[in-house]
């Protein structure tokens, strides 16, 4: 990485002497006189509560269940009758609050008290007055977890991807003084076939500014991707890939990756979005699982999944590529950072996640009860069932509907053509009980080897 440090320090100082060198200003919030002392600490628990609930299951009145399955085209055109019994409370399968933390006490009481204190500031993008105590104390939980030497907020985990690779492109650009940067000075970007939309966008965006040569491998086939890297004679190469994909819930094979970092050099970049809080002891996501953090440049998350609350964020290792994004990744520079109510939540979310361990163990427990009922080769608690077409898809989730589960058909452009699926994503918040009912109104529509093989033993009975 000797090689990188002195690529970012140069870009750096191009900035400076451009007199383009950002930083962040922290600005301290005047407190208005509490009526009474907020509770002191932060609560923490030994098990799931009742509030848990309330992050898995939803309400909606019977016109509105009509509308939305009258809202999907079916070629039957059916609608639910008037004699027929629906309930108005489903079951939500397919949120991104792992681990319930979005009505946790703590998270709620940290959002309510900093909105009565604060009001829902920040006013402005960080650069200008949209960075505060809140804002900095986040960044640095977070940067801990994720074993990093600082941590930069973005608006959303979107907007994080797009300020990394917009601020990665302009490398080349800044080092090419004066003239767009020819072939061999562009930055080579060795994506996976499957990344996130925001991956896909920010690499769009380095390409469209002459500054990124793209090079897309197959899903998670680190033969292409070794091949791929040893065909490039570029000097300045990165790879990047989801950690846990999104669509599809398996994991990218990260000490395959860190093997060929060592091989070849590359900076390594990962978007740990589902996996943050998720994976590991600590919750400290993929590389805490693989004890890799130090081979793993840059991680990029969201606190809008397992911490329940919004916002994105690019741990780095080190300071210079914080504040190299900070001076040029575009869309941390041009909006409007997260509202200190939900700063001061996620850190409230992060705290309590690392705490309450049980979470964790909780979600991995319906993982494997998932895994029990139908023997359904699954890893994560992303689970992707493959139906086909899309009219099937969506009849799938009609049918899941009906039966009382929240469980969203993902269709084109998310995915490919013909590999219309349900998406079910499990939480800590779901019982075992939950899985059964879910698998049986499931085994309607799909067919499991667990219950193949109990059909069939049964059968030869
Ligand atoms: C892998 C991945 N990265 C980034 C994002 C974007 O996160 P956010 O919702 O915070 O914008 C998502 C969200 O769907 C995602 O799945």
């Amino acid at each position: 990485m000797a090689s990188w440090d002195h690529w970012v320090e140069a870009a750096l100082s191009r900035l400076a002497s451009k007199k383009l060198l950002r930083s962040t200003r922290p600005i301290s919030v005047p407190l208005p006189p509490s009526p009474r002392d907020p509770p002191e600490g932060l609560e923490t628990f030994d098990g799931p509560r009742h509030w848990d609930r309330s992050s898995v299951e939803i309400e909606i009145e019977e016109t509105t269940l009509r509308e939305w399955l009258n809202e999907l085209p079916s070629p039957g055109g059916e609608f639910i009758g008037e004699d027929e019994k629906v309930g108005g409370k489903l079951l939500l399968f397919s949120g991104n609050d792992y681990l319930g933390l979005s009505s946790h006490p703590a998270v709620r009481r940290a959002a309510a008290k900093a909105a009565q204190e604060v009001g829902m500031g920040p006013r402005g993008s960080a650069l200008i007055c949209g960075y505060t105590n809140y804002h900095r104390r986040l960044e640095a939980s977070l940067a801990d977890l994720k074993k990093k030497e600082d941590c930069l907020l973005c608006p959303t985990g979107f907007a994080a991807n797009l300020a990394f690779l917009s601020a990665l492109g302009s490398v080349s650009s800044l080092l090419a003084v004066g003239r767009k940067p020819s072939k061999d000075e562009r930055i080579a970007i060795f994506s996976d076939a499957l990344n996130h939309a925001s991956i896909i966008d920010g690499i769009r965006l380095a390409e469209q500014r002459q500054e990124a040569e793209v090079f897309v491998y197959r899903h998670c086939d680190m033969s292409h991707l070794n091949a791929l890297l040893s065909c490039c004679k570029m000097e300045k190469k990165i790879v990047i890939t989801d950690s846990l994909f999104s669509m599809d819930g398996d994991f990218a094979p990260i000490r395959k990756l860190v093997e060929l970092r060592k091989k070849h050099g590359f900076l390594l970049a990962i978007d740990d979005a589902h996996a943050t809080l998720v994976c590991g002891e600590n919750g400290g996501g993929v590389p805490e699982v693989h004890e890799c953090e130090n081979d793993v440049d840059i991680c990029i998350g969201t606190l809008s999944k397992a911490a329940g609350c919004q916002g994105g964020f690019i741990a780095c290792s080190s300071n210079k590529w914080k504040k190299l994004i900070q001076s040029r990744g575009r869309s941390f520079i041009f909006s409007t950072s997260i509202p200190v109510p939900i700063a001061a939540a996620a850190h409230a979310a992060v705290t309590v996640a690392r705490k309450e361990k049980w979470r964790r163990i909780a979600i991995w427990s319906r993982v494997h009860d998932f895994y029990s009922l139908t023997q359904l080769n699954i890893t994560s608690p992303i689970i992707s069932l493959i139906i086909g077409t899309e009219e099937a898809a969506l009849s799938a989730s009609r049918h899941m509907l009906k039966s009382g589960f929240h469980v969203t058909a993902i269709r084109p452009p998310t995915v490919p053509p013909n590999s219309c699926r349900l998406r079910i994503t499990l939480s800590a918040a779901h019982t075992s009980e939950d899985i059964r009912r879910l698998v049986a109104a499931l085994s309607g529509w799909i067919q499991f080897p667990a219950l193949e093989q109990n059909y069939q033993i049964a059968s030869k009975m």
